[in-house]
């Protein structure tokens, strides 16, 4: 049995704060020159980060009452991905039909909501086309992890191949891995030279840096990583493939957002942000949002700014989803995401 929503306050916080919002487009980001001065001067506090990183879960910027509304906001914002070696088109299919209808229409219609989709699919280079025919006439994008995901070793050429191959296939999105060594060694006009000639290979395919943040070494690294990205024209910035053994943290997502932030101030230029890896609960995700909320402000809760790169975060958010309108769980294994 569902129940209807029916508490005033709620359902107006479900029409606002939820609803598959109008499609928004920032403009892409043009990069600029390399600055190394400015690189050389960014640092970051690694114990202040991680005090502060420990005080946000839990945080209660998002008002509780509205949890539903956030939570559906949150499916909106997933790229919703497989990146598996056994991947298979029949598996592929079945992602995108939980793309286009990722909640159930009985308890979307029990809190009073519309349609919702996610926010992109997400899939490896060989599954672009049937994930391509798979979203036909619907506005969701189809994003290619290329550049020899997940290490990024293969040979320059190839990669950059990769990316052109992705694109004529359909993929409106590119994913690429950035050359861990580069920052590892210092060699930031390396980093730039490789991210830009990414970008130029995408066209007009929207293009994220996956800094593989597991990897650098340090916070300051991820933060020189992140500008020097986006000084050569990433439209985002990812934190990690899923597969280093450390991927998305709260620490390494506030040194982000706040390159996200001084590059603003710099430049007046907006970059996305994609933490991505083992982000797998709904309460996860609520903190996320808040702290995309308290340190970029509202527009950075839109898809052209903000991405979950997530493969199981949908299922428990609609368990959370059906526990709000039922009052009871499910198990897991009645959401499967593919
Ligand atoms: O880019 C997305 C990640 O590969 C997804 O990682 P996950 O499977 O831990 O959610």
């Amino acid at each position: 049995m569902t129940r209807p929503v029916t508490d005033p306050t709620e359902a107006a916080a479900l029409r606002s704060e939820s609803h598959q919002l109008p499609q928004l487009h920032e403009p892409r980001n043009p990069g600029m020159a390399l600055d190394t001065d400015w690189v050389a001067r960014v640092q970051a506090n690694t114990s202040a980060i991680e005090r502060r990183a420990a005080t946000l879960p839990g945080r209660r910027s998002l008002k509780k009452a509205h949890q539903a509304a956030w939570l559906l906001r949150a499916i909106t914002l997933i790229d919703l991905t497989t990146l598996s070696g056994d991947d298979t088109e029949g598996r592929v299919r079945r992602l995108c039909a939980k793309a286009r209808q990722p909640v159930r229409p009985d308890l979307l219609e029990a809190l009073g909501m519309g349609p919702i989709t996610t926010g992109a699919v997400c899939v490896y280079h060989e599954m672009v086309p049937t994930a391509v025919r798979a979203l036909e006439g619907t506005d969701i994008p189809v994003a290619a992890v290329s550049t020899g995901f997940p290490a990024g070793l293969s040979p320059f050429r190839l990669r950059l191949e990769e990316i052109r191959e992705s694109v004529a296939a359909g993929a409106s999105e590119i994913d690429i891995v950035i050359s861990r060594r580069h920052v590892l060694t210092g060699d930031w006009a390396a980093l730039y030279d490789e991210m830009r000639q990414f970008r130029d290979a995408c066209g007009e395919a929207h293009v994220k840096a996956i800094l593989a943040t597991g990897e650098l070494g340090s916070l300051r690294n991820v933060a020189r990583a992140s500008l020097v990205c986006m000084m050569a024209g990433a439209d985002f910035i990812k934190t990690s493939t899923g597969k280093e053994s450390v991927n998305a943290t709260l620490p390494v997502s506030l040194t982000m957002i706040r390159a996200i932030r001084d590059y603003q101030d710099a430049t007046g230029v907006k970059v996305g942000y994609k933490p991505a890896g083992g982000i797998s609960k709904a309460k996860d995700a609520l903190t996320y949002l808040a702290l995309m909320k308290d340190e970029l402000g509202d527009r950075w809760l839109q898809p052209d700014l903000f991405r979950f790169g997530a493969s199981s975060l949908l299922g428990d958010i609609e368990r959370q989803l059906e526990h709000h309108v039922t009052g009871r769980y499910s198990a897991l294994h009645r959401h499967p995401a593919g």
